[in-house]
């Protein structure tokens, strides 16, 4: 079999190809650069790759909403992975410019919002132009006509260019930041269930369906099941029309997530189902013990009974 071909959010030097390289053989496979999430997606869909590793969610930021539409909509992907990296920042420049030189500084949109106070604070009034990573920002100092002076990267897209020095370190301006990535394939078998799990769903708001949102909850909720992330996207349709993009804990083959899949599907047909996938910091679900696989295999045990007239 010929080793396996990944697309992430590039360029080389990226925290996504961090996240890339925790997956075994990643390091040995064939690591495809993209310069957006929804091309490392396309090149899947397209089965141009075996999977994308892209960003879905930081501690400081909240969700990378380019990744919560891009799979959202479209042909269907599947999660089969998650990694978790830490963040930190630098502020790089060409040799020779130093911080009473910066007027404009590039970054990722997500990089950006996590070192503003630190760019209040030291560097006020510089103008911010978007970049579509963090280490496209920094290469594209290396170009002498670059718009800008500085740009926000890794510690190691820094150490890795001999030509960009490093004005400040750790501008983050939250401690500990981390940024949670996702490894998405094509529709096939799922992960094996480990007990430490998260299922992540796409649950459109039914139109004309009072108190929607609550039922939606509720199927969580009356089963046990812990959720860890939830957001509202615009499906872009009209105004009020929305999404909601969940992590709930727990494999699709546990019965108490089974049941609560079902229960969306009957409020919403057209939940999607991202995947059910091990979780990065290996967690075990707490499971009480009315919401088993034990639990829920006794009661329909039990109703079997009495439809049989026993
Ligand atoms: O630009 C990068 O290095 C990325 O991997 C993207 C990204 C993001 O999209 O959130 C990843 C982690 C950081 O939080 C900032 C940027």
């Amino acid at each position: 079999m010929s080793a396996a071909t990944y697309t992430f959010l590039g360029p080389e030097g990226t925290f996504t190809e961090a996240a890339l390289l925790q997956v075994p053989g990643a390091a040995d496979a064939q690591r495809v650069p993209c310069t957006n999430v929804n091309t490392a997606l396309e090149r899947v869909r397209q089965g141009e790759a075996d999977a994308a590793m892209v960003p879905i969610e930081n501690s400081v930021e909240g969700g990378v909403t380019a990744t919560l539409d891009a799979i959202a909509t479209g042909q269907e992907l599947r999660i089969v992975r998650e990694a978790l990296v830490p963040i930190t920042f630098v502020l790089v420049a060409r040799p020779g410019v130093g911080l009473s030189d910066i007027k404009r500084i590039s970054t990722h949109g997500h990089a950006w919002a996590q070192c503003r106070l630190w760019v209040d604070a030291n560097l006020p009034g510089v103008d911010y132009m978007p970049g579509s990573s963090t280490a496209a920002a920094a290469m594209g100092l290396l170009d002498e006509d670059a718009p800008y002076e500085a740009a926000i990267c890794g510690p190691l897209v820094a150490a890795g260019q001999s030509g960009l020095n490093v004005l400040a370190e750790d501008i983050g301006d939250v401690p500990d930041a981390v940024t949670r990535f996702i490894l998405v394939g094509r529709p096939g078998a799922l992960p094996e269930r480990t007990g430490a799990d998260k299922t992540t769903v796409v649950v459109p708001l039914p139109e004309d369906h009072p108190g929607a949102l609550m039922e939606i909850l509720d199927q969580f909720a009356s089963r046990g099941v812990n959720l860890s992330r939830i957001e509202s996207r615009p499906t872009g349709q009209y105004l009020g029309h929305y999404f909601f993009s969940i992590d709930a804990d727990g494999h699709a083959a546990d019965s108490r997530v089974a049941d609560a899949l079902a229960g969306l599907h009957r409020i919403s047909p057209a939940t999607r189902f991202l995947g059910s996938y091990a979780r990065a910091d290996m967690q075990p679900a707490v499971v009480a013990p009315h919401t088993s696989d034990a639990a829920f295999a006794s009661a329909h045990a039990w109703v079997d009974s009495i439809l049989k007239g026993q």
